[in-house]
């Protein structure tokens, strides 16, 4: 679709300067990316306001501009269109521009603090090998069929979102699955996408640098599903305390699913150890290799979604015992010496938590647990002693170092998290900036049974410092460095 009134259909549009009966070859919201003869959408950012840079956009090409304020300065020739946010019409008009893919194909979105790659990634995989076209957009990578695309964000731009959308639909998918990241839904990259089914991991503490407070963040995570259309189902956890909450207001249809709880789609742990878990789901039992309670949660998840979709009950268990397990999500290796190293991309504090209640939980003897560990720069800083404190109270010995320091000072953010160590666990508490000193260290520090986690970077090759990013993978190091300890 490119005439430019079509575009803007259902916009929010308040005023309009200039012909809308003209074509529009591309659209864009980032100056530096306007082509010729294109639309340019001003949106007030975090950083800047787009809205400075509509002059630079028309001489690149720009031949209409959609913005929030009349500019002062009106060029002759160009169309101005005045909306109420243009973040929202963003969406809306990628949506028009990109003819509605998210009507051509089985959109299933999944928010939550926790689980959403990994849902989304085991949904991938599952309708895959069920024999569906499929794509996928995650924090990891974003898919055609098994075609990859690199991700940049969890939820990427509606321009990008709806471009990939079109052609997941033109290579013949039949679903997509996506992550929906709270900072998508607040900044309406989400908006105009027609959802057939919404699904909720959980909430917990995370993002309070952007969402300041935690009933903002659930305010969020729940305008997801009040945008959702009465033709979708909302499927939320009702073991987390805030599960409902999500769907007060929403107008699709509602199901649920637990442990605790009851639920429509209810699981039980059978078994849980370090060859995965055996899950108790509608009656019947299935193995599968994926290992920790907080996967029982992600299961079922998929199980419902699946089901909900229409598949069958069994095809579906069958192949849930044949899924494996996601990259940087619990990824576990033994080495020749007997320790067990495991990467997690925990970088929350529920999720710190979950990872190291299940090494509790399925270590067999009394081996020692030695947590390597990092946050984030320019990201939520209240969550800095909060991982602290869990991983030095659920390890026999914590090495605190560096994650993606970005633009900070990695001894601040190690000074920040110590804050959050009880005194009486000070004495197990080491603190090395270096990350990969900090691995090589803790794999030197442990003996035949012990586990190693190393949490918080999970997938991630790259470590980022200062806006550069240097190839870093935690996998990698502890691969290498435990062979080297064999000789
Ligand atoms: C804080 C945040 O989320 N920022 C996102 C936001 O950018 P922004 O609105 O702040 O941009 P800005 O720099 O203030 O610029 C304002 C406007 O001026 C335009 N501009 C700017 C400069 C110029 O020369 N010309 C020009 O036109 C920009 O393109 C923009 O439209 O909108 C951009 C387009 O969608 C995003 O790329 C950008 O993500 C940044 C890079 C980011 O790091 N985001 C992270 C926090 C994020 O989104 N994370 C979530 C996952 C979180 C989780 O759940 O774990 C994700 O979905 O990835
Ligand atoms: N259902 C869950 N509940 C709690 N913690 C979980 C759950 N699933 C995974 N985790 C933990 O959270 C980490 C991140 O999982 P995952 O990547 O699936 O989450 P995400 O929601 O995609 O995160 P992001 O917001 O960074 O995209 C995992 O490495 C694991 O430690
Ligand atoms: N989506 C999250 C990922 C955090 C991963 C962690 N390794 C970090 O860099 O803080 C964020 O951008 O906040
Ligand atoms: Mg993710």
């Amino acid at each position: 679709m490119n005439n430019l009134k079509d575009i803007l259909y259902d916009s929010g549009i308040t005023k309009v300067n200039g012909e809308l009966n003209v074509v529009v070859q591309a659209i864009a919201f980032d100056s530096r990316e306007v082509a010729a003869d294109s639309l340019f959408i001003a949106i007030k950012g975090e950083k800047t306001d787009g809205h400075q840079f509509i002059d630079k956009a028309i001489v690149s090409g720009a031949i209409a501009i959609v913005c929030e304020v009349m500019p002062e300065n009106i060029v002759e020739g160009i169309t101005y269109v005045v909306v109420s946010s243009s973040s929202y019409a963003l969406g809306i008009i990628a949506s028009n521009f990109y003819d509605h893919p998210s009507n051509d194909i089985n959109l299933v979105g999944v928010t939550g603090t926790n689980g959403k790659t990994t849902t989304v990634t085991l949904l991938h995989d599952l309708f895959t090998m069920l024999g569906y076209h499929v794509g996928l957009f995650s924090t990891v990578v974003n898919k055609i069929g098994n075609v990859e695309i690199p991700a940049t964000h969890t939820t990427p731009d509606p321009i990008v979102l709806n471009k990939l959308l079109k052609e997941m639909v033109t290579a013949g998918c039949e679903y997509c699955f996506m992550e929906v990241s709270s900072h998508a839904i607040s900044q309406h990259r989400i908006s105009g996408l027609n959802f057939r089914v919404a699904g909720f991991s959980n909430i917990t503490h995370e993002h309070l640098d952007y969402h300041k407070t935690f009933k903002a963040y659930i305010k969020a995570k729940k305008a997801f599903f009040d945008q959702l259309s009465s033709k979708a189902t909302a499927i939320v956890n009702i073991d987390d305390v805030n599960g409902l909450v999500m769907t007060q207001n929403t107008s699709a249809t509602v199901a649920t699913f637990g442990l605790k709880n009851m639920a429509d789609y209810k699981v039980k742990i059978v078994e849980n150890s370090f060859n995965g878990l055996v899950l108790n789901i509608n009656n019947k039992d299935v193995w599968t290799r994926l290992i920790g309670g907080f996967n029982a949660y992600n299961l079922i998840l998929v199980y419902a979604i699946a089901i909900e979709l229409g598949l069958d009950v069994l095809e579906v268990l069958t192949g849930i015992s044949k899924l494996k397990s996601v990259e940087g999500r619990f990824e576990y290796m033994k080495s020749d010496k007997g320790i067990i190293a495991i990467v997690d991309y925990a970088h929350t504090p529920d999720a710190l938590a979950n990872v190291l209640s299940t090494i509790a939980a399925v270590r067999t003897k009394n081996e020692k647990v030695i947590t390597v560990v990092g946050c984030g720069g320019d990201r939520d800083k209240t969550k800095r002693p909060l991982m602290a404190k869990i991983a030095a109270e659920n390890s026999d010995k914590i090495i605190l170092t560096s994650d993606n320091p970005r633009s900070e000072n990695p001894d601040e953010i190690i000074l920040d998290m110590k804050k959050g160590i009880p005194v009486e666990r000070s004495a197990r508490v080491m603190a090395i900036s270096d990350r990969a000193e900090a691995i090589k260290v803790a794999c030197a520090l442990a003996e035949k049974g012990d586990i190693l986690l190393v949490a918080g970077k999970g997938h991630e090759k790259y470590q980022e410092i200062n806006g550069k990013r240097f190839p870093f993978d935690d996998l990698e190091i502890l691969k290498e460095t435990l062979k080297n300890l064999q000789k």
